[in-house]
């Protein structure tokens, strides 16, 4: 962080803690700060704006650790600063295994995803479909993202404008239409490089604020070892649970193998992430920016976890829920940081700049994937136009999302439930089906577009119906009459759904409904890879030399050759081909002897210009 960041960050923070302990209203003198510290940065790294192709991809000119800490900041909201402490205080560590999931959910994105996407030099992720499929299905599954990211970014929004107005009487829609604002400005003028390099600097504001409030936490808890008995006897250090049964809602399964068609769905076909692929210099700097995603990954897992523990260790058993002090476990973080360092001079402004910037680098990535995706999926392929209206048309609809997003906020105001189960239930509930698209169109050469779009279709039926059924279920269950002295009352659309059990039981869909919502993107993609299999064969499944060069990824080819080094160590045998030697693989006829030298021979016969990337990567 430059010094004018530094500056500029203290300046907030300063200017936040008196603001929000003056008895003025806070409201507007905040949003100007945050407008004031996110315009600074992105003029800092702006620069005009040429083409779209600079706007969009920043002329695929950037290095692998920004790209790592933009790819992370992407999915690290104040969702996750705020929902993963609240659930850790309240169910123990189990949620911390998720982080087993990283492993295999970044190494298949840098292994299968990224080579596919990067050779293919997509503009967007989706036009892999039309090249795999038709025109229909790219649509369709474009359609099913914008859907999944619109909701996304209105629980980003609106989660920290949550809790800001619980705890510090910021006005909810003030703060909502200040972080809609501020993202749909900075990506509407500055596209990915200024948003990429607002994400680095979002990114060291939010570790910098979640690691002070750690440490003067576990100090205010009496140390580290009197804060550690605290939570052991507590028994908020939960071991590893196995219960392989799916209804559990954490366990290491749920987690750590349903959280890895979770990454894969964010971190292997999602367009705000393959377009931080796309925008590397070279495949090797993309594969080295999801490599180094792993460890960012595992910090802010363990920050967001800590906190969890360390406000446990504050306030025991007796949490402010308990004492009707907040009325949703969301609002805890915010209200610990408040009510435990209102004393310390600035450290609530940098923990309210930290949600921001967690926030803001979300929804401004997820801002320009969308403005990508509506102009190159949708716009583009039938309108022509020239790069200066193309240009001011994706900063049109930037606005245009801006404005959906925080209609969306609304909506999930209404939805009150926790935030963190929120998003990863619609990351379950669209991610997944989309994930399913792509793996039946990468792995499976005979599938066709019929499969595709029927595929796709059954998915998203299928995860609304457990989605919300499990919803409804669930709330009929589980809806805890407010405190009457509440702000936010139950809205009656759910007085009436007590029904539901009764209907649920009758049809004995309760194990469905029951459903842990991390197994959610494991099976929506498994329904859309079988049923799109199935509908393939019914009608004629796609002939191997009709599939279009590198949209498939040979997994035997490449399993023989990693067996054929395995077993003979000593032939020392360049890299596998990562990919596109599909006629070998279509054909179904490969010669055994085809070892990894052909198979490479195969490879770069189809592809000279990765000879170059080849030479260079061994
Ligand atoms: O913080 C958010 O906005 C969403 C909650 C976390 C999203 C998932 S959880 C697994 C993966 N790890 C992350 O840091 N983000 C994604
Ligand atoms: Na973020």
């Amino acid at each position: 962080m430059s010094l004018l960041e530094l500056c500029i960050v203290n300046e907030l923070s300063f200017r936040l803690q008196l603001v929000l302990h003056s008895s003025a209203q806070p409201d507007l003198q905040i949003v100007a700060l945050i407008l004031v510290l996110h315009h600074r940065l992105y003029y800092a790294f702006k620069g005009r704006q040429r083409t779209a192709e600079e706007f969009l991809y920043a002329d695929r000119s950037m290095k692998c650790l920004p790209l790592a800490l933009s790819l992370m900041a992407s999915f690290q909201s104040a969702v996750a600063i705020i929902g993963t402490p609240a659930e850790v205080y309240a169910n123990g560590t189990q949620y911390w295994f998720i982080g087993c999931s990283y492993i295999l959910g970044l190494l298949i994105p840098a292994h299968i995803f990224i080579p596919v996407f990067y050779r293919l030099q997509l503009t967007s992720v989706y036009q892999y479909l039309e090249l795999r499929f038709c025109k229909a299905v790219r649509i369709c599954g474009t359609a099913a993202f914008i859907f999944q990211m619109v909701i996304y970014m209105g629980v980003s929004i609106y989660t920290p404008a949550l809790a800001l107005n619980a705890v510090t009487g910021f006005h909810l829609w003030g703060a909502v239409l200040a972080i809609g604002s501020v993202c749909t400005l900075n990506t509407a003028l500055g596209g990915l490089k200024a948003v990429v390099w607002t994400n680095v600097f979002q990114t060291v504001v939010m570790f910098t604020g979640q690691l002070v409030v750690i440490i003067l936490g576990v100090h205010e808890a009496g140390g580290l070892s009197e804060a550690w008995a605290k939570v052991r006897d507590g028994g908020r250090i939960s071991g590893i649970d196995l219960n392989p049964d799916p209804t559990v809602r954490h366990t290491f399964w749920t987690l750590g193998v349903g959280g890895v068609f979770l990454m894969l769905s964010l971190y292997g076909v999602n367009q705000a992430q393959v377009q931080r692929y796309l925008s590397s210099r070279s495949e090797r700097e993309a594969k080295m920016s999801c490599y180094m995603v792993f460890p960012c990954l595992q910090v802010s897992l363990m920050l967001s976890c800590v906190m969890g523990l360390v406000m446990y260790a504050c306030y025991g058993d007796n949490s402010p829920l308990e004492q009707q002090y907040i009325t949703s476990k969301d609002q805890m973080v915010l209200y610990f940081v408040m009510d435990t360092f209102q004393n310390v001079p600035g450290l609530p402004g940098l923990f309210v700049a930290c949600l921001f910037s967690a926030s803001l680098s979300t929804v401004s990535s997820a801002f320009n994937s969308l403005a990508t995706v509506t102009m190159v999926d949708l716009i583009k392929p039938h309108y022509s136009m020239t790069e200066a209206r193309a240009t001011l048309l994706s900063k049109m609809l930037a606005v245009s999302y801006g404005i959906i997003c925080l209609a969306m906020a609304y909506v999930v105001h209404l939805m009150n439930s926790s935030v963190l189960q929120a998003a990863l239930s619609i990351f379950g509930m669209v991610g997944g089906p989309l994930l399913g698209l792509f793996c039946l169109g990468i792995f499976f050469p005979c599938a066709n577009s019929i499969g595709a779009v029927t595929g796709l279709a059954s998915g998203l039926v299928m995860s609304f119906w457990v989605g919300i059924g499990g919803f409804l279920s669930g709330m009929a269950s589980s809806v805890q009459v407010l405190p009457l002295n509440s702000t936010n009352t139950v809205p009656d659309v759910f007085e009436n759904i007590t029904a539901v059990p009764a209907i649920v039981d009758a049809a004995g869909l309760n194990g469905l409904y029951s459903l842990s919502y991390m197994w959610y993107s494991a099976l929506n993609s498994f329904i859309v890879v079988l049923v799109g299999l199935v509908i393939s064969f019914l009608t004629g499944p796609t002939k191997a030399v009709d599939v279009s060069s590198g949209t498939v990824y040979p997994v035997m080819t490449t399993a023989r050759s990693l067996l054929h080094r395995l077993v003979e160590p000593s032939a020392c045998c360049p890299d596998p081909p990562e990919h596109m030697n599909e006629t070998h693989e279509m054909t179904g006829n490969v010669e055994e002897d085809a070892g990894t030298e052909e198979a490479t021979e195969v490879f770069l016969q189809s592809n000279p210009e990765s000879q170059v990337e080849q030479e260079t990567d061994v």
